[in-house]
């Protein structure tokens, strides 16, 4: 299992970041490998991301060092969304079935934790995030279908997108973890625009279902201070609370949202007039 340990960034340090230096705070280049559990440690609110992609052998996730306990989830929670082919869970002996889109909450304390995919030719990619948490809650497994839709922007404004609510507050119980998915319709490319900033939580973005010669510009940094990374399918993007995460496509894409910090309201966001940015 691959770790890589990314530490806090201060908005005034970031202002003076070239290209490469923000590419190497803020993007996960290599989020999936064949056979591997890739993790990124951010310590922005201790979240984790990662890819765990299952090829003929179940893989295990253990805990690495920069844990610090005996398990993975001794005092973590994990949401684990599935954008690949047919794969498996298992939650301490318990199998949970993953279609691509169908996402399980995993709560502290569980003991083993394995991934499987059905047919190693398709396999599942398990895109997971994980933050510290203080109590138990039960596993929950829900399609999307089952998640809270909702739906937001419009053609004229090229950002028609649906907005997919898995692990939260009205779906299924976490400590601080909050996930979804965001889906563009063909001919809109933007997420987030007006852009918001919420200090409260940070936030991480995969985006996926790009096609592999389409590119997205991410944009970041303080409101008058934006910056922006260009994102290719299957690449991660780590959002400190205090910069804005909002991004234009090439064509159109989807995206996983994870956030963690003080609270799980997902309305609680500062907007940020489109005039007012620079
Ligand atoms: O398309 C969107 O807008 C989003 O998906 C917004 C993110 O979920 C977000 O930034 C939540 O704070
Ligand atoms: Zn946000």
């Amino acid at each position: 299992m691959k770790v890589d340990v990314r530490h806090a960034s201060h908005p005034e340090a970031v202002r003076a970041y070239d290209t490469d230096t923000l590419r190497r705070h803020f993007l996960v280049d290599h989020v999936f490998e064949g056979g591997e559990i890739r993790l990124t440690y951010s310590h922005y609110d201790r979240m984790v991301i990662g890819g765990a992609m299952p090829l003929g052998a179940a893989l295990t996730l253990t805990a690495p060092k920069a844990i610090g306990q005996e398990t993975f989830l001794a005092e973590r929670e994990l949401g684990a969304l599935n954008i690949g082919g047919a794969g498996r869970v298992l939650i301490d002996g318990k199998a949970y079935e993953l279609s691509k889109y169908d996402c399980l909450y995993v709560g502290k304390g569980a003991v083993d934790i394995r991934f499987e995919s059905t047919d190693a030719g398709n396999p599942a990619k398990f895109y997971l995030v994980s933050t510290p948490a203080h109590r138990p809650h039960p596993a929950v497994l829900l399609t999307r279908e089952q998640a809270r839709h909702l739906t937001f922007g419009e053609a004229a404004t090229a950002n028609k997108r649906s907005i997919f609510q898995f692990i939260h507050p009205e779906v299924c119980q976490s400590c601080q973890l909050t996930m979804g998915l965001t889906m563009l319709e063909p001919g809109s490319i933007w997420n987030t625009m007006p852009s918001h900033i919420h200090d409260r939580r940070m936030e991480a973005y995969l985006y996926f279902d790009l096609d592999a010669d389409q590119r997205i510009f991410h944009f970041m940094g303080e409101p008058q201070e934006s910056r922006h990374m260009l994102i290719a399918n299957e690449q991660a993007i780590i959002s400190p609370p205090w910069s804005i995460h909002s991004g234009a496509g090439t064509k159109n894409y989807s995206f996983i949202w994870a956030m963690a910090g003080d609270n799980k309201s997902f309305t609680d966001m500062d907007q940020i007039a489109i005039a007012d940015l620079r």
